[in-house]
């Protein structure tokens, strides 16, 4: 569990992280979302002990983190790519982490083999792509095999299979009981690997809810019909009081103000032959972008998005490392 109250860090006049609490809790993967610059990595930072809050607190399975006598065991983490020393191999890296809190080389072996690197173990760090070292940085994070996971970006630099083995990876972990903090700037893929969401924005919390709700509370309540007759349904639905307009040909028309049954009701007692019905629900990238709208730092005056989002709704991979 990962309980935020209250936290703040300031840096000068700069509020990083404003009054944000939170927790996470074990048995799922919550999603830790942002634009750039929302505090997103300071707020991982004090809840690792890595930097001191202004004000609030930051506890990890019920301890702040310099409390843990052997924090490897408690609480994995991935920040950025880690300092290695390029010369060393992967496993001679992890064997001399796991040696400062007692970690069997038993261990050492097992993560190595989970992260897919047993081929590459015994070679040196600094002949590793960017995919490899995030491998070798989610070892380092599951080495003493903490009931808390924290990833800062873990899909950055994989390829798809990759980022595949990434998610099944999470979900496993959340599903072994542990708390699973993981931020992303990659939509899609957060919704479908979390459970559990929390939106920050300008330092802020903006939202603290499940994927599934999010979605639902952002729904634009649009309906989709398409009937032979969308113009004597059009009508029809005026008289109902709901909204609609033709998109995309003369028989399609996108309804507001009227649920899908409605519409459906409404066709069905004047014996309007119906030839398509859904309700338009809006994507978890839809809404992130309709929470998120006034907190992005990085706008262009026409109000253009500039904090590596592209319009086709992916992200600009390492865009702000
Ligand atoms: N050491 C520091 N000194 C001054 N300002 C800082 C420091 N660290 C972070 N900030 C500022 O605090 C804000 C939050 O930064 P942070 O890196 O936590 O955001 P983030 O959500 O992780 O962003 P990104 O998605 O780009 O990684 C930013 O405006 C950043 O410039």
């Amino acid at each position: 569990m990962i309980e935020a109250r209250g936290l703040t860090k300031r840096y000068g006049a700069k509020t990083a992280v404003d009054d944000l609490s939170f927790t996470v809790r074990p048995g799922s993967v919550t999603g830790f979302l942002g634009p750039n610059g929302a505090g997103k990595s300071t707020t991982m930072r004090l809840l690792l002990g890595l930097d001191r809050p202004t004000s609030g607190e930051a506890r990890v399975g019920g301890k702040r983190y310099r409390e843990h006598r052997a924090p490897l065991r408690e609480v994995g983490a991935l920040l950025e790519a880690r300092a290695v020393h390029p010369g060393r191999s992967a496993r001679a890296h992890l064997l001399a982490l796991a040696r400062t809190e007692g970690i069997p080389a038993r261990r050492v072996d097992e993560v190595i083999e989970l992260v897919g690197l047993t081929g590459v173990a015994r070679k040196r760090v600094g002949g590793f792509s960017l995919g490899m070292g995030q491998r070798l940085g989610i070892a380092t994070a599951l080495l003493g095999d903490p009931a808390v996971v924290m990833l800062d970006e873990p899909v950055n630099g994989l390829d798809p299979d990759g980022v595949l083995w990434i998610r099944t990876l999470l979900k496993g972990l959340a599903a072994e009981g542990r708390a699973v903090l993981v931020s992303s700037h990659l939509m899609s893929e957060m919704a479908q690997t979390a459970d559990h969401l929390v939106v920050v924005g300008r330092g802020k919390l903006l939202a603290d809810t499940s994927v599934t709700e999010l979605t639902a509370r952002t729904q634009d309540a649009a309906v989709t019909v398409r009937s032979p007759q969308a113009a004597r349904l059009a009508v029809l639905l005026r008289g109902v009081g709901a909204r609609s307009t033709t998109t995309g040909g003369a028989d399609r028309l996108e309804v507001h103000g009227a649920t899908a049954a409605q519409v459906g009701e409404v066709a069905g007692r004047h014996g309007v032959v119906l030839h398509e019905l859904h309700a338009r629900t809006s994507t978890l990238e839809e809404a992130y972008m309709a929470l998120t709208r006034d907190s992005r730092e990085y706008r262009t005056d026409d109000g253009a998005r500039t904090d590596g989002d592209q319009p086709d709704g992916t992200a600009a991979e390492g865009a702000a490392r």
